[in-house]
Order: C-alpha cells, then sequence, then structure tokens
C-alpha cells in the first residue's frame, strides 16, 4: 500500500481542498491501495496558535475564534462540536489562568488535525468512498515530551498494524498527521511539521511501497525559487542528499522524516497537489548523479563572538560555551574558530541570540575581570547558505564568483563527511548572493547583466547586436547577456529579465530619471550580480561615475576615450579602483574602433617587447576624408558630409577636425606602454582654421564650404604622385618616462607608401619593435563605423562575460 500525505496548503478551501479530494478520488477509481495523513486545514495550527496567546494575555481572541470555526466548517456536514466546543473550554481556562502549559498547547493544537480529519472523511464519504476517520492518539504512543514527543515504536507498529488490519479493504484510512498520546493517554505533539513524521512513520510499521507527500510545490528545488528565479526542479535525490538538505533547512522536508523510510528504503516522492500530473521529487535509496545538490537558507540568524587574548590554550571554554547555551535550550548551527584560538564564533536563530549572549557574558563574568575575554558581541542581520553537495576541491568557483560581485562571506565552513559548505553573509546581500552561487554551479548559461549608457550611432547598433544576437550566444557560449538597462542623459528603462526588442520606444516615453543614483539602486533592488557597465557617449562628465559603478561590483567597457585621456592622476586613480574592487575594464574601440589594436600592444609590452615607435593613420574620419578627397575631385566640405553620414565622426565633428580625436588615441597608446603622458603635451595640428572654431556644431556644419578653399590649395600644392594623410606619431624614446614624442600632424606622402595607399575609412597602425626592426607590425582595417565599433565593444563585453564563467 501506499501512504499519501496532504499538508495544510493542499486542504486549504482557497483551491486546495477539492483537488486533494479529487486525488485521492482519483486512486480510489484506479483501485489503488493507501492510506492519507492529513495535516490541519489551512493556516489552523497557526491561528491556533495565535488564539492561545490572546487568550494567555486576556486579550479579546473570541472574533478570531469564530471566523476560525466558521472557515473550518465552511460547508462540511461534518460534526466538529465536540473539537469546537473543547476549543472554547479549554481558551476560557486560559484566559482565566492567564497562562498555559505544553500540555494544554497540544491539546488546542490537536483539534486543528482532528477537524481536518473529521471534514476530508465526511467529503469522501458524500463522493460515495468508503472512508474512516482515524485519530492517531489512540494508535501512535509516545513519550510524555509535551510539543516534541518520540514516538514509542513498539507499542505504535503494533497499534498500527492492527488498526489497519481490521479497516482494510475497501476502506480508505483517514489519518490524523502530527498528534498523539502518551502512554499514560494525553494528547501529544511530535513537533513543528509532525505530520510528515506521522505519514513516514505510518509507511515505516506498514512496509508500505511508497510515501507521496502533497505539498503546494512542484518537488525539492535547486534553491527557493522566491529567492533564485532560476531555481530548477531536482528530479531524484538518494535519502543521504534529502538528509543534508532536510538538515540544512529546507522547509518541505525534514530530517527526522527521512529516518523511517531510510530504515525500511522507502521511496518518498515530493508532489504538487495544484499539479499532480508533474512527477515531483522522487527520494530513495538510489545513488543520484554526484555533485552539487542544492542551495539551503537559514534566514533569521545571528552571529555569536566571543573574543579573549586570554582564551590562547586554555581547555574547557568550548565545553562552558555549549554547556551554558543547552542549559538555555540555544541550539548551534555553524560554529568558526580560529587555530590562535582567541575567539569563537557561531550561529543561533535571531530570537536566541540575546538570550545566548546574556547567558555567556554571565558565564564569563570573571574572566571579563581579568580580561581573559573581551567581548561578547552579536552581528545581527545575517543569514546562512549551505551549498549542500560542495566539495571543498571545487569550492573556489562559487567563492570567486561571490568576491567578483562583492560579497565578503563573514565566515564559512565545511563539514568532513556530507561535502557541504555553508556561508554566513549579510542580510541584505543573501538574495544576490543566492543567485550569483546558483548561477555559477547549476547556470547551464551564465547570465551577465547589461547597463548601457548612450544609445547613439554606436550605442544603438551595439543594443540590436546585442538582441540578434541573444539566442545564438546563448546555444553557442552558455552565456546569456541580458540587457537590463539603457540610458541616456535624460532618462533610462530598466527590466531585470532583459530590455524587449521595443526598446527605442519604452524609452522615449520613460519617465524614469537618468542618474547614477536611480540607475544603481534599480539594479540593487534586483540583486543583480555579473554587471557590466558600458558606456557607449561621448560624455566627458559621465566618466566620473565610473568609481562609483566599480564600487557597485560592475565591470566596465568603453567606447569613450575620455576616461583614458583626462589627467594622469585620474587615470591611476581609476585603476587603482579597478585593482583594490578587483574589477576589469576594457576599452578596445578606443583606438582603431573594432581593430585588434590595444590587446596587441599590451600583448607585446606585457611580454617584453620594447615597442620603438607607433605611427600611422589614427582616425577613420580623417582616413576617409583625405583619402577620397586626395582620390577624387569632390570638394572637401562634400565628403566630410559623407564622413558624419556615415557615422565615422565624433558626435561633434570638430573634435576630429581638430587633431583631439587623434591626439587621444595617441596618448592611450603612450599610457598602455605606461607612460604618464598628459593630452597638453601633444603636438597637435589643429585643421580648422581659427575663425570656425568657435559656435555650435550646426553653426560649424553651416559653415563647412569656408573649408574648401584652404585644403584645394593644400591639395594642389603637393609634390606629384604625393597625397595628404592625417598622421599620429608616437617617437622617442618609450622606454624612458617623458621620453616620448606624441605627434600628430597633416602630411603629404608619396601615393606609392603604405600610408598613401590607404583607401576608404581604413586606419593603419605601424608598431616598430626592437625584434621587429625596421619592419613594422601593421594593422590595418575599418578605423571608424558604428558596425564594426560596437562589434568591437560587443568583443570586449564577451571577453569579460567568459573572464567570468
Ligand atoms: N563612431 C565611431 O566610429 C566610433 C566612436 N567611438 C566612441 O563612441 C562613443 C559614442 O559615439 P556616438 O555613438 O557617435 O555618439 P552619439 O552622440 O551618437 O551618442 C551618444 C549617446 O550618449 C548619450 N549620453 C550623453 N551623455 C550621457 C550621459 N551623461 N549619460 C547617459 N547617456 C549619455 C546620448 O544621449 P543624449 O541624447 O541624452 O545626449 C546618446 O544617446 C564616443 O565616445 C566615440 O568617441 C569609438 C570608436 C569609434
Ligand atoms: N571619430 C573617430 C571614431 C573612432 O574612434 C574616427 O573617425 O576615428
Amino acid at each position: 500500500m501506499k501512504i499519501l500525505k496532504f499538508g495544510g496548503k493542499s486542504l486549504a478551501y482557497d483551491g486546495g481542498f477539492d483537488k486533494a479530494i479529487n486525488i485521492i478520488l482519483e486512486k480510489v477509481h484506479q483501485q489503488e491501495k493507501f492510506a492519507v495523513v492529513v495535516s490541519a486545514i489551512g493556516n489552523a495550527t497557526d491561528e491556533l496558535e495565535e488564539i492561545l496567546e490572546k487568550a494567555k494575555k486576556n486579550e479579546v481572541y473570541q472574533v478570531q475564534l469564530e471566523n476560525f470555526k466558521k472557515y473550518q466548517q465552511r460547508n462540511s456536514a461534518a460534526d466538529l462540536n465536540p473539537e469546537f466546543e473543547l476549543l472554547e473550554k479549554l481558551f476560557e481556562g486560559v484566559a482565566l489562568l492567564g497562562d498555559y502549559s505544553k500540555k494544554i498547547k497540544d491539546n488546542v493544537l490537536a483539534q486543528g488535525e482532528v477537524i481536518s480529519g473529521k471534514v476530508v472523511t465526511q467529503a469522501l464519504k458524500e463522493k460515495g468512498i468508503n472512508a474512516n476517520f482515524s485519530d492517531t492518539r489512540q494508535l501512535i504512543k509516545t513519550d510524555a515530551k509535551f510539543g516534541n514527543a518520540q514516538p514509542v515504536d513498539v507499542i505504535s507498529r503494533k497499534n498500527v498494524q492492527n488498526h489497519f488490519a481490521t479497516n482494510n479493504g475497501t476502506t480508505v484510512n483517514i489519518v490524523t498527521g502530527f498528534i498523539a498520546s502518551s502512554t499514560d493517554g494525553e494528547t501529544t505533539t511530535l513537533g513543528r511539521n509532525g505530520s510528515n513524521f506521522t505519514a513516514s512513520l505510518l509507511a515505516n510499521y506498514l512496509d508500505a511501497e511508497e510515501l507521496q507527500s502533497f505539498t503546494h510545490v512542484d518537488g525539492i528545488f535547486t534553491a527557493n525559487p522566491d529567492l533564485v528565479p532560476d531555481a530548477k526542479k531536482i528530479d531524484q535525490l538518494s535519502f543521504e542528499e534529502a538528509n543534508e538538505i532536510a538538515t540544512f533547512g529546507a522547509t518541505i522536508l525534514h530530517a527526522k522524516t527521512i529516518i523511517p523510510l531510510i530504515e525500511k528504503k522507502i521511496p518518498l516522492r515530493i508532489l504538487n497537489t495544484f499539479n499532480h500530473t508533474h512527477n515531483g521529487t522522487l527520494i530513495n535509496a538510489e545513488n543520484s548523479r554526484k555533485g552539487i545538490k542544492s542551495l539551503s537558507v537559514l534566514e533569521n540568524v545571528t552571529l555569536v563572538n566571543l573574543e579573549g587574548r586570554g582564551l590562547l590554550g586554555k581547555p574547557g571554554i568550548d565545553a562552558r560555551i555549549f554547556r551554558v547555551l543547552a542549559q538555555n535550550n540555544i541550539s548551534v548551527s555553524i560554529i568558526s574558530q580560529g587555530s590562535s584560538e582567541r575567539g569563537i564564533g557561531f550561529i543561533v536563530n535571531a530570537v536566541d541570540a540575546q538570550k545566548a549572549k546574556a547567558a555567556i557574558e554571565a558565564e564569563f563574568e570573571l574572566d571579563f575581570y581579568t580580561n581573559d575575554v573581551s567581548s561578547v558581541y552579536l552581528t545581527e542581520n545575517v543569514s546562512v547558505i549551505s551549498i549542500i553537495g560542495q566539495e571543498l576541491a571545487t569550492f573556489n568557483k562559487p567563492y570567486d564568483a561571490l568576491i567578483r560581485n562583492q560579497i565578503v562571506p563573514i565566515l564559512f565552513n565545511n563539514t568532513v563527511t556530507g561535502k557541504n559548505v555553508s556561508l554566513v553573509v549579510e542580510r541584505v546581500q543573501l538574495k544576490k548572493a543566492l543567485n550569483v552561487i546558483h548561477s555559477e554551479i547549476f547556470g547551464i548559461t551564465k547570465k551577465i547583466n547589461l547597463v548601457i549608457f548612450g544609445h547613439g550611432t554606436v550605442g544603438k547598433t551595439l543594443i540590436n547586436q546585442l538582441l540578434e544576437s541573444r539566442e545564438n550566444i546563448i546555444q553557442r557560449k552558455g552565456i546569456e547577456l541580458n540587457i537590463v538597462a539603457i540610458a541616456n542623459s535624460r532618462q533610462f528603462i530598466f527590466n531585470a529579465k532583459g530590455v524587449s526588442k521595443q526598446w527605442e520606444s519604452e524609452l522615449q516615453t520613460s519617465i524614469q530619471k537618468s542618474s547614477i543614483e536611480t540607475i544603481l539602486s534599480a539594479v540593487k533592488e534586483q540583486h543583480l550580480g555579473n554587471l557590466i557597465a558600458i558606456d557607449t557617449t561621448a560624455s566627458k562628465d559621465f566618466v566620473s561615475n565610473y568609481v562609483e559603478l566599480i564600487k557597485n561590483g560592475f565591470d566596465l567597457v568603453s567606447a569613450n576615450k575620455i576616461a583614458n585621456t583626462k589627467e594622469y592622476s585620474f587615470y591611476k586613480n581609476l585603476r587603482e579602483n579597478l585593482h583594490f574592487y578587483q574589477k576589469n575594464y576594457l576599452y578596445e574601440t578606443n583606438v582603431g574602433a573594432g581593430l585588434p589594436l590595444i590587446d596587441t600592444i599590451r600583448l607585446l609590452h606585457h611580454s617584453g617587447e620594447n615597442i620603438t615607435r607607433i605611427r600611422g593613420v589614427f582616425s577613420g574620419t580623417l582616413s576617409y576624408l583625405f583619402n577620397t578627397f586626395s582620390a577624387t575631385d569632390k570638394n572637401f566640405s562634400d565628403v566630410l558630409n559623407e564622413a558624419i553620414e556615415k557615422g565615422f565622426t565624433e558626435p561633434d565633428p570638430r573634435e576630429d577636425l581638430n587633431g583631439n580625436d587623434v591626439g587621444r588615441k595617441l596618448l592611450i597608446l603612450a599610457r598602455e606602454l605606461d607612460l604618464s603622458n598628459e593630452f597638453s603635451e601633444i603636438k597637435i595640428q589643429n585643421l580648422i582654421p581659427e575663425n570656425l572654431r568657435e559656435g555650435s556644431v550646426e553653426e560649424f556644419l553651416n559653415r563647412l564650404e569656408e573649408l574648401n578653399p584652404i585644403y584645394q590649395n593644400t591639395k594642389n600644392n603637393q609634390n606629384e604622385n604625393h597625397v595628404l594623410r592625417y598622421v599620429g606619431d608616437l617617437s622617442g624614446d618609450l622606454s624612458v618616462e617623458n621620453g616620448a614624442n606624441l605627434e600628430v600632424s597633416l602630411v603629404s606622402v608619396p601615393q606609392e607608401s603604405s600610408l598613401g595607399q590607404l583607401k576608404g575609412s581604413d586606419s593603419i597602425f605601424e608598431i616598430y619593435t626592437e625584434s621587429y626592426g625596421e619592419h613594422p607590425i601593421v594593422i590595418q582595417g575599418a578605423g571608424a563605423g558604428a558596425a564594426v565599433t560596437a562589434r568591437g565593444v560587443f568583443g570586449d563585453i564577451l571577453r569579460l562575460a567568459e573572464k567570468s564563467k
């Protein structure tokens, strides 16, 4: 036969009750043999406890009691008067005395179970089922430890077996959970969640083939789905694993439930009343695949710390602590003691924390006088995360992931057997920590959360590239690039699940004001980890937010060159923060758009190769401008307008023409070589005549034709077969501080030369090194444009994402 057990939520009248009855009917029709253990209906146990407390405090409890009675009776024809009358008498007595014993409490709570058994039995009888109400107080005998009684197996087994021998055949026994009676006939209870215990005792006594526990969830999950949206249901667990999970805080499993099942190897299936065809989680004697099983949480706990220099080597300190805690009935979950024995920390339930502190202070009163103990203090608002099945050999992975996301556990410990690691974290960090660990150990795909600042020429292209490639990257790389926010200088949109393809219209109508504070608080509220901030603005101000972003757990990717070209003290401070917070900053597109330039230079430099000179056409805009202008009869202004239309120029094209953009690129490369030059040290030939430098972009664009005669003249005055090129040159002694010359100028070069042969918007970078001698390493290709730049930013994002995998 099978034992079925229905929990309180499965029997509540807001949907569960009828479903539970239908499950029982279905099984009867399928001629299955089974008994049903029921919990109290809905929140009956909690409500009875509340009423009891009110009665004790002589508060008005009658209204709540009437509501309780009405709810429990609902439209059932079951005679519940004996239970209701007994409850009334008990509460009156408690109100009179102003107190109650554990024995009274057991008697009160027992009525909830009896009511449930009677109501379910009646409902089945009305459906024509031969149902029999069985009160476990007649069957399960216990010691007299009210509130948490222990069964006396020999007597209970015999009683249960006799009862089922006489009430068998077509009878469906509806059995009360949680309650029993002492050997001298007093009502007892088996402790909180004792209904599961009743069911597993019955399964053991009757040699049941399976225990099916109907709950309100689909089974046991890799983590609590309320805290970890990506949690997955576990199909099968061994008894040992289930035992570990139960011990470390899973709410639907209880350690003592498993023991009677292990003894007889009876499988336990956790099922969902509301989705009962789902296969649930099967717990049996079979070993499941090795590895990490789940994350459990103890939420409301406190860390108690005892410190003192006199503790070193002194025997009996721990014994005194735990004896005094035991005397106060305080249970300890995690204990940590350093080898120096200068202190000990342990976790207790938050409700016991003050009591624990006071008890220890009293115990060590004399040791305070002798200064052997210096303090006993509490670290409140902490939670414990246990990684069930975690071996220390691979613990570095979740631990690194936590550190990467700026969650530093307060303490951690492991069990020698059982392969579990428990971490104590601040409660405010619990959700984020759980999600980070879960994603690290269970995530088939790693979710990387992106916040994009700027959605202009480059940003918009990047966003669309990311959205289009999302599925493909998940398939190929197991990385989910999730854009959670897009911001401009005025407003932003935020969606923790990822912005939609309609992001542009949503952003236009968004009323969320853009500021670093509002965006960071949206990210924090959702406890997001694996964060990358992407700067595709050209803003001089925005870069001042970089350090704040780093402090808040973001890696950085930037197309914006400003942060790398501000004063050297800013540059250095940024890197110090990156180092301190262990964050990364990639900016490959700062020089040469999508070309792999910075990476190559960094590799050469870090490998000890002496770079002696970097020269070339660094600007895609100016390359296009002078390549096209030199090779055609087009006006200078027309070609410039083409470059603007093609998305090569800076938002303000004067930044290209005045040489600042090329100057910045040159400075970025110099700083990659560990030179601390400042922007002001670059010799830059400004291509804009002085009378056109001031004013708005629009005014400048309206006067572009004024440039035509100047550059036509320059073009005409060249030697034969020469062309114009705007060249950046980093030369001098690059191995010493202050040894570098940084120069940007318009030059006329032979058409046949490497620079002279440049076409379209190609940039060219000639990297001269000691080993390569006169023959530079040449990197050449599109040096500007939305698509190539966005692709370069995309590459940086992927590189960071892979780093955190
Ligand atoms: N074009 C190219 O080929 C390359 C460009 N780059 C770099 O890419 C960057 C972007 O260029 P591009 O796309 O042409 O620029 P755009 O002017 O087209 O776009 C800039 C975006 O940034 C937003 N923005 C400005 N200030 C802020 C702020 N404080 N906070 C949030 N958003 C802000 C703007 O919104 P708003 O409307 O609010 O101003 C706009 O959406 C530049 O730094 C450029 O140097 C790098 C390599 C190549
Ligand atoms: N305006 C810049 C864009 C890339 O940095 C250029 O033309 O090179």
